[in-house]
């Protein structure tokens, strides 16, 4: 059982009462203010009783908690506040034991800002599913009824690895200078820099064309960083993923009752980008009527959210970018040209990394270097005899190909320099077969289906998303769990 509070609550969906209740907060914790840690914390649940017993609790230990019920409001509100912990529960009213609708807001949270450190609140006997959701990306679990000491040791050890986390990353970003973690000595890749660095500060729409795993979605947000919206959020939206009737609804938002399940009203992902820059992902195969809606709204700047009649003009940054043949699409007229010429003012072509050999050794040591610290491994250097066959291997995945292979090697490397045994180059045969820790049972299902939807979509990574009914981030990030 729940204790239960009576206060009224702030919702953090209405600002003004938002403000009100922080300087409440603030004033009412006056005299423990040196203690206060000023984390920003948002929980989501939908038991009001559970909200504002958290929201007691920790407006006493945090300098920002914001509330919410309904996990529709979930990406307006972290577009918005650069929060530090979401805590997020794992079953709402539609979906109350699964926990599917927790694994759906949980990638979507780290999609918009893998920054932030997602603690779920599960209930006893979901203890197998919160291990699940740890390893696809959420930093922690609580068990509710939760007691108060047990969630504040949780949320600071929680936030002292995340500020750990975060230090570490701006060492390695002022070291490696301009283009933080980007890796590339090749002359493809030295232009793209240059391009980058002449670009940025302008408004305008960069197109990228590479194969998957090239780089597009790490270039488009540097373009962002390097940009004056850096403040401001950077929305990616995977166009792929979305459904014939998602479309609208997901990039234009819309209002409440325009259709059956439009309970609110609802921003879509070009108003959530305003200000900042907005990242189409596979733009390519998008269909021609969904070409033709977002041409209007490109040339007009104006969105309409669906059920509405009234535009709203919004200002954002366009980075489109696709792995599909874009001019050939063009030329066989199931692309739009004028489309074409609206997103491609600046257009960056990515290489496959087999065309870019120089820089494969420049990756492999940046991934070694990182995944050493990550896994504490003594390993610290590649084999001549390895450094030959990766300059061999084609790197169907590209990057992130070589990015997985290092990560796997490290992990399983017995000695301080990684030799060819320990290396596992998915394109051979036995790549399916590979030993890898088997796990619990429930693993080594999802790997299984990861598996074989892979070969059943010959590795088209949009269509096994969408036969998994996953998000293509979320795919990746299993994949990368797998070590595929
Ligand atoms: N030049 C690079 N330097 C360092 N890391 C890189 C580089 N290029 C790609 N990566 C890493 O490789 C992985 C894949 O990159 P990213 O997701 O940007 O590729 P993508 O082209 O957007 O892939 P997809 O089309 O499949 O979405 C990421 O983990 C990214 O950080």
């Amino acid at each position: 059982m729940y204790r239960v509070w009576h206060t009224t609550l702030y919702f953090a969906d209405y600002p003004e009462q938002t403000k009100n209740f922080h300087h409440i907060a603030n004033a009412q914790s006056d005299s423990c203010v040196q203690f206060k840690d000023m984390s920003k914390i948002l929980v989501i649940d939908d038991d009001v009783d559970v909200l504002s017993a958290a929201r007691l609790l920790l407006k006493r230990h945090f300098g920002q908690v914001d509330i919410e019920k309904n996990p529709e409001k979930i990406p307006f509100l972290i577009n918005n506040t650069q929060y530090d912990v979401v805590l997020l529960d794992m079953n709402f009213e539609r979906d109350n034991s699964s926990g599917r609708e927790g694994f759906l807001w949980l990638d979507r949270i780290l999609d918009i800002n893998p920054q932030i450190a997602v603690v779920l609140i599960t209930a006893y006997g979901d203890v197998e599913m919160a291990v699940r959701a740890i390893k696809s990306g959420a930093t922690d679990f609580i068990l509710k009824p939760w007691e108060n000491d047990k969630l504040l040791g949780t949320l600071k050890s929680v936030l002292e690895a995340r500020q750990q986390r975060l230090d570490k990353a701006d060492g390695k970003a002022t070291k490696s200078g301009n283009l933080p973690n980007i890796i590339g000595n090749s002359p493809a890749m030295r232009q793209v820099f240059d391009t980058i660095e002449r670009i940025a500060e302008t408004d305008a729409n960069v197109l990228i064309l590479g194969e998957n795993g090239t780089g597009k979605d790490l270039i488009a947000r540097a373009i962002h960083q390097r940009s004056h919206r850096r403040d401001k959020p950077f929305v990616s939206v995977d166009l792929g993923a979305l459904s014939e009737t998602l479309f609208e609804s997901e990039l234009f938002g819309h209002v409440r009752g325009a259709f059956t399940d439009a309970r609110d009203d609802r921003a879509g992902r070009f108003e959530e980008a305003n200000g900042g820059t907005i990242f189409l992902d596979e733009i390519g195969n998008i269909t021609q009527p969904q070409q033709a809606r977002l041409l209007t709204v490109l040339q007009q700047r104006m969105v309409t959210r669906v059920g509405a009649n009234k535009p709203k003009a919004v200002d954002v940054r366009l980075i489109c970018a696709t792995n599909s043949p874009i001019y050939q699409r063009v030329a066989e007229k199931t692309f739009r040209q004028d489309l074409l010429y609206r997103i491609n003012t600046i257009e960056l072509d990515l290489p496959p990394l087999r065309e870019r050999v120089e820089d494969i050794v420049p990756l492999a040591e940046h991934f070694l270097k990182q995944y050493r610290k990550q896994y504490n491994r003594p390993v610290n250097s590649l084999s001549p005899a390895l450094v030959k066959q990766m300059q061999q291997y084609p790197w169907p995945g590209n990057v992130r190909e070589l990015q997985h292979a290092i990560e796997r090697a490290i992990i399983l490397a017995r000695g301080n320099t990684l030799q060819p045994e320990d290396f596992f180059f998915s394109a051979t045969p036995a790549a399916t077969e590979a030993p890898f820790r088997e796990n619990l049972q429930l693993e080594d299902l999802e790997k299984r289906a990861i598996q074989k939807a892979l070969a059943k979509f010959n590795g088209n990574i949009t269509e096994v998303a969408r036969e998994l009914g996953l998000s293509r981030q979320a795919l990746y990030r299993r994949m990368e769990k797998y070590g595929m």
